[in-house]
């Protein structure tokens, strides 16, 4: 396994199956791609999102008709909870080329992660499937233990051009970003007061 960010704007994602697994796949894409949900019925964590519903029973459909839904498609999720069916929307993936996750049977070539997401950064976590509920729990653990995240790299972001203009030498530049990124005290100020978290680390770091 191999991690990518993907920009999914503007893709086809099919998810088969709309319970609650599949709603929470379907909101896994639904903010970027065109996301529509194949399903005898519908659950209520659907609701809120941006995707197109199409009802039907997929056990009815021949793998000619399967092949015209998947058609067009980027990636496709199997989350009905019968593997044997899932399995058999996978074959056809690998046969169209159409990349595909499955949340019950034999394992698709995409996992979805547990994603910690802020303004500034991304952080996807898997554990190759062994786990999911302890994917959850270090998301769970980044999210608490680095709320100041997005903050600290609006201030890394701020604080390198200025380096640039003042600090000559790119070893030096380095270890005050590295100074700045370790100050406890700059940490705790930037959960509360970025300005105040920003002052400091100029007076400290670029004024010494
Ligand atoms: C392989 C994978 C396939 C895929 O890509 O979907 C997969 C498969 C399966 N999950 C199962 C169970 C659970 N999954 C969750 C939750 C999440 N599952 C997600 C991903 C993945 N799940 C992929 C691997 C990810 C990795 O590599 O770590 C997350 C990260 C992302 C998301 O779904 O959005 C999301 C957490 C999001 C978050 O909160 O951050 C919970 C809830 C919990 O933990 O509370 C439970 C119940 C507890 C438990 O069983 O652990 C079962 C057994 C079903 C059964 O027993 O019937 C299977 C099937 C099997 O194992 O065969
Ligand atoms: N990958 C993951 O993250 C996880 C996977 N699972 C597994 O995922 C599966 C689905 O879980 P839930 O969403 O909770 O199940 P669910 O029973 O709530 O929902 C299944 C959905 O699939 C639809 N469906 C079933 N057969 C269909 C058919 N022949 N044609 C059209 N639609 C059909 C149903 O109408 C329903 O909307 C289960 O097997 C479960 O074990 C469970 C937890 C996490």
């Amino acid at each position: 396994m191999i991690p990518l960010m993907l920009d999914l704007t503007g893709r086809r994602v099919l998810i088969f199956g709309g319970g609650d697994v599949g709603a929470r796949k379907a909101a896994h894409f639904s903010h970027e791609a065109e996301v529509t949900v194949f399903s005898r019925s519908f659950s209520p964590n659907l609701d809120g999102l941006t995707i197109r519903r199409q009802e039907g029973d997929l056990s009815a459909l021949s793998d000619e008709a399967l092949r015209d839904l998947l058609s067009g498609a980027f990636l496709a999720v199997a989350a009905t909870p019968d593997p044997e069916l899932n399995d058999r929307i996978g074959r056809l993936c690998a046969e169209a080329g159409v990349l595909f996750n499955n949340a019950a049977g034999v394992p698709g070539d995409v996992i979805i992660p547990s994603v910690v997401r802020g303004n500034r950064f991304l952080v996807a976590v898997s554990t190759y499937g062994r786990s999911p509920a302890v994917s959850r729990y270090l998301r769970m653990r980044l999210e608490a233990d680095y709320a100041d995240l997005d903050r600290m790299i609006k201030l890394q972001e701020e604080i390198r051009p200025m380096l640039r203009e003042t600090e000559p030498v790119q070893a030096e530049r380095s270890r005050i970003l590295w100074a700045i990124l370790s100050d406890g005290e700059i940490r705790v100020a930037l959960t509360a007061d970025y300005a105040r978290a920003r002052a400091m680390a100029i007076e400290r770091y670029l004024h010494a």
